[in-house]
């Protein structure tokens, strides 16, 4: 194929799993256009660490290659992270191949990622210059598949409890209704990040969040995190809505009417399905929503985002492409 592999979602859509064959051995692993590091569970890794995993083992791979000397750290937002050592491995993804990429073999892992025994490791999508490795950053799969590929791009095409697919080299159009938007991407911080400062609740009048407020498109993050003052306003719509310091975010009766909400993706507005932003049960009653405040300045539209939007990263040009799915 050219590229084509399906996305699994875990329970509640917390990620999405896809296969990756490393020098002969399929893993399942996090597709994430939120980092650059492409690191998997392996058999460096205590018995402990790897219970219920799959695990990649080097010594097996006839066409493994140890990076000598390179090492890689890496945190992530929510707090977790993994460091390790590197190799070169080929790496294949539906077809899509790369001969030598970097393969980081974690010989630590923080505990949400042994706890996650569905995850055996994350596929970094972001740019390359965020790749940890030391001490020469290495390319992501995507930099090193992009020229051998009929179009440099790749495709997040994640559903709501159903299986989906990423694509390398191609926008399959079957799979999304109406007309695709491209947007301009600023690769300054190494994200694929535009400007999302509009906002609009069930098609009404377009506010304002924060001028020039940015938000970056992160397959690897559960939720949609945007501007406090969106937050606000969307759930002052949603009766019985609170923002509920004991849950870490705003709930809601669970048989609430969700509105749907527009947000400016590079200034053209694409919709959240209200139904999406039903997130997952937390009492009897109550359930989180999907749309939750973001911490910090920067606006982390994940999964619940991607599943009202079929999305096209483009690598040749530096845009996005997003279309209702
Ligand atoms: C605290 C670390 C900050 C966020 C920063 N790190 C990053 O920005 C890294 C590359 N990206 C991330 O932490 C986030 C984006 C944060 S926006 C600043 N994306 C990747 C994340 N979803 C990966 C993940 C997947 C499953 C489970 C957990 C984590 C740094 O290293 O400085």
């Amino acid at each position: 194929g050219t590229g084509l592999v399906t996305a699994t979602p875990e329970a509640n859509d917390v990620e999405y799993l896809s296969p990756v064959t490393i020098g002969g051995q399929t893993l399942n692993l996090d597709f994430d256009s939120g980092s650059s590091d492409l690191w998997v569970f392996n058999t460096q890794l205590s018995r402990a660490a790897t219970q219920g995993h799959t695990i990649y083992d080097p010594t097996k791979s006839k066409t493994f290659a140890l990076m000598q000397g390179a090492s890689f750290q890496i945190s992530y937002g929510d707090g977790s992270g993994a460091a390790g050592n590197v190799g070169t491995d080929t790496v294949d993804i539906g077809g899509a191949t790369v001969t030598q990429q970097a393969v980081e073999l974690a010989t630590a892992v923080s505990r949400s990622f042994v706890e996650d025994t569905n995850n055996n490791g994350l596929l970094g999508l972001a740019f390359s210059q965020l790749n940890t490795i030391q001490p020469a950053p290495q390319k992501t799969f995507f930099d090193n598949v992009k020229s051998s590929l009929a179009e440099p791009l790749f495709t997040a095409d994640l559903r709501a409890q159903a299986a989906g697919a990423y694509e390398f080299g191609r926008v399959d159009t079957s799979k999304f209704t109406g007309e695709m938007t491209w947007v301009p991407v600023n690769t300054t911080d190494g994200f694929w990040q535009f400007t999302s400062e509009k906002f609009s609740i069930d098609g009404g009048a377009p506010q304002t969040s924060t001028a020039g407020a940015q938000a970056i498109a992160d397959t690897g993050t559960t939720l949609l995190l945007a501007d406090p003052a969106v937050a606000q306003a969307y759930y002052a719509q949603v009766d019985g809505a609170v923002d509920d310091e004991q849950q870490g975010g705003f709930t809601f009766p669970c048989n609430a009417q969700l509105p749907d909400l527009q947000l400016d993706v590079g200034g053209t507005m694409a919709t959240v399905k209200g139904t999406d932003i039903n997130f997952a049960q937390v009492d009897d009653q109550t359930c989180f929503g999907g749309l939750q405040a973001s911490p910090a300045g920067l606006q982390i539209y994940g999964d619940i985002f991607f599943k009202s939007n079929f999305v096209a990263f483009n690598g040749g040009n530096n845009t996005l492409g997003f279309a209702q799915h």
